[in-house]
């Protein structure tokens, strides 16, 4: 607030009681300066410049007739003041402040005194309309009637008000619902609350009263407008859920495709498995699956149970080689709450639970001690098997799919493995042929592995050089399929460019061919080429001929095989 110090003006030129209008006129240089009529030392009045500017006076009067003599002194002391406790009476005095000395400090005159107020209320109104517009919120401010005081460009923007059209009338003629008139009423100041002030226009606002001392009269609120980030939003969230419906579509989509389609190679012994692995998933046949390690047998399980009535049900992979025996029966009966010591409180559920309407793939199921042999014995008959801990039965629904690299032959008669289990298992059988039986299906699955790893690593790699080629359909793959995946990713991984060239061959691969390479000059595309010639040509001889047999047989369509004929130049000229 203005101090008397601030308010005091200063500028003033003393003159004798005989000074005359003349010369005063000619003393006053600009039109802020003051007569004060001194006489003796004694303040005797003051002359402001446009009473001495009148046209009628009489330049040779003195200054008497147009002297201002309602003068009151004041000490010193008053300059610290609130000049506005002097304002009273200022309207009949012009007040003189003196110093120390007596002597003339300034004055105080109502006249000046407004100026000033209402320049400086001029500066306070000019910084404010500034902040308003600067400030990228929609600015309402309202008094203790709720009549609205201010509104900057952004408000009008925002609600498509003029300035014109609220400043003046109630905020409630305009919107209902209003945070701000609440500050008024609550004396709290609320911040980033979100609020929907009409329809369409989503706000957060930061709002507080305005106090004069203690008394509330009236209330700011400066809202951003958050309209286009919730719609953004709900966009998002629209976005979302039709990704999570194609999703939906993508996996029933998926779900209609041919489970057995992973599972790469021609090789007759393999396609024939594949058939017959077609004709038991519909069934709940118990089958075991034969092969060694790393031939795709749990490829086979996975593609039974999608390919069953209980594809949409849990695949539960149990390796019986893996689980200590100690453990094997919690793991896989569960157990009761509290059935032994270091046991969960809760209690356990099971593997054969978890597996419930689906499949339970047992891998390595010669690994078994006997004695848990008889426990899943009693399972497979009767589906019904006892929590450890528990006695009430419970009772399951899972179709069993087991699998073993072990020659349960020999186990059996070195009575390692239970005969009832044996037959129990032996029911369909499936025995995958090791990669070395079955060398013709390496290029289709070099192909496969080279698409599979090149999108992991993002790479671009289109061709492998025809000698690589030929050590990988010599090699003996004693890790079958695994072991060739894993080389494959090796090569993807170390090769820059999109030839996987000599200089990637593995260090075991190359001590097995004494460092014999092959050299023709033909790329992956070829190889594959002549693969599908070979292929079609022996499919064709063993059908004698009947394309519509052969096509079933590889399990493409019609179309496509005569499309491949075609390409391949295998379609007799007309
Ligand atoms: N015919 C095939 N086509 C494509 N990938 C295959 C094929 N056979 C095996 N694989 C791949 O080789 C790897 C090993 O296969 P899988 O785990 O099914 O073998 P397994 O016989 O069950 O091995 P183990 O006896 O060691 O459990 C997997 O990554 C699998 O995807």
């Amino acid at each position: 607030m203005l101090t008397v110090e601030e308010a005091l003006h200063r500028n003033f030129l003393k003159v004798a009681p005989a000074c005359t209008i003349r010369e005063g006129r000619s003393l006053v240089k600009n039109p802020g300066t003051v007569l004060l009529v001194m006489d003796q030392e004694q303040v005797s009045g003051v002359v402001f410049p446009e009473k001495l500017f009148i046209q009628d006076l009489d330049p040779n009067e003195t200054l008497g007739g147009i002297i201002s003599g309602t003068i009151a002194l004041l000490p010193r002391e008053a300059l610290k003041q609130q000049v506005l406790s002097y304002l009273s009476s200022l309207c009949s005095h012009t007040l003189i402040i003196m110093g120390q000395k007596n002597e003339v400090l300034g004055l105080l005159d109502l006249r000046l005194l407004y100026q000033e107020l209402l320049q400086r209320l001029t500066i306070v109104q000019a910084r404010l309309n500034a902040v308003l517009e600067t400030i990228d919120d929609a600015i309402c401010i309202i008094n203790d009637q709720d009549v609205v005081v201010e509104w900057n460009q952004r408000a009008e923007e925002l609600y498509n008000i003029p300035r014109e059209k609220i400043i003046g009338h109630s905020i409630e003629e305009f919107f209902t619902n209003l945070m701000v008139t609440r500050i008024v009423k609550d004396y709290k100041a609320v911040r980033s609350v979100p609020h929907q002030p009409c329809k369409g226009t989503h706000v957060l606002i930061n709002a507080s009263p305005i106090k004069n001392g203690h008394q509330v009269i009236g209330a700011v609120s400066a809202e951003r407008d958050i309209t286009e980030i919730v719609r953004l939003n709900q966009k998002l969230n629209h976005a979302s859920s039709q990704v999570q419906e194609l999703q939906n579509q993508l996996t029933r989509i998926a779900a209609g495709r041919n489970p057995f389609a992973s599972i790469k190679g021609h090789n007759q012994r393999l396609m024939d498995l594949i058939n017959m692995a077609k004709k038991v998933a519909g069934t709940n046949a118990i089958v075991l699956i034969r092969g060694e390690s790393g031939t795709g047998k749990e490829l086979f399980a996975r593609a039974i149970h999608e390919a069953s009535p209980r594809a949409e049900k849990p695949f539960v992979v149990v390796n019986c080689a893996a689980i200590p025996a100690t453990l094997f029966e919690s793991e896989v009966f569960g157990y009761e709450a509290g059935a032994f010591t270091g046991a969960n409180k809760r209690g356990k559920t099971g593997v054969f639970e978890t597996a419930n309407g689906g499949t339970l793939f047992l891998d390595e199921v010669a690994e078994l001690p006997l004695d848990l042999q008889v426990k899943l014995l009693r399972v497979l008959q009767n589906q019904v098997f006892y929590r450890v801990g528990g006695s009430t039965p419970v009772k399951i629904d899972v179709r069993f799919i087991t699998a073993t690299h072990r020659n349960l032959e020999e186990m059996l008669q070195k009575g390692q493995f239970r005969e009832d289990l044996y037959y129990r298992l032996n029911v369909v059988t499936l025995e995958v042929p090791p990669l070395r039986d079955r060398r013709e299906d390496i290029p289709e699955l070099v192909y496969q592995f080279i698409q599979e790893y090149s999108q992991i690593y993002d790479k671009h790699i289109t061709k492998i050089e025809p000698e690589v080629m030929s050590l990988l359909l010599t090699f003996t793959w004693p890790g079958n399929v695994r072991e060739l995946k894993n080389v494959i990713e090796r090569m993807v991984i170390l090769t820059e460019g999109n030839v996987i060239t000599e200089e990637f061959i593995p260090p075991v691969l190359r001590k097995q061919s004494g460092g014999r390479v092959l050299s023709s000059s033909v790329g992956l595309v070829s190889v594959t080429e002549q693969t599908e010639r070979e292929l079609i040509e022996r499919t064709l001889k063993q059908t004698n001929g009947n394309r519509s047999q052969t096509a079933r047989m590889l399990g493409i369509p019609r179309s496509t095989l005569y499309y491949k004929m075609h390409q391949l130049g295998l379609l007799p000229k007309e």
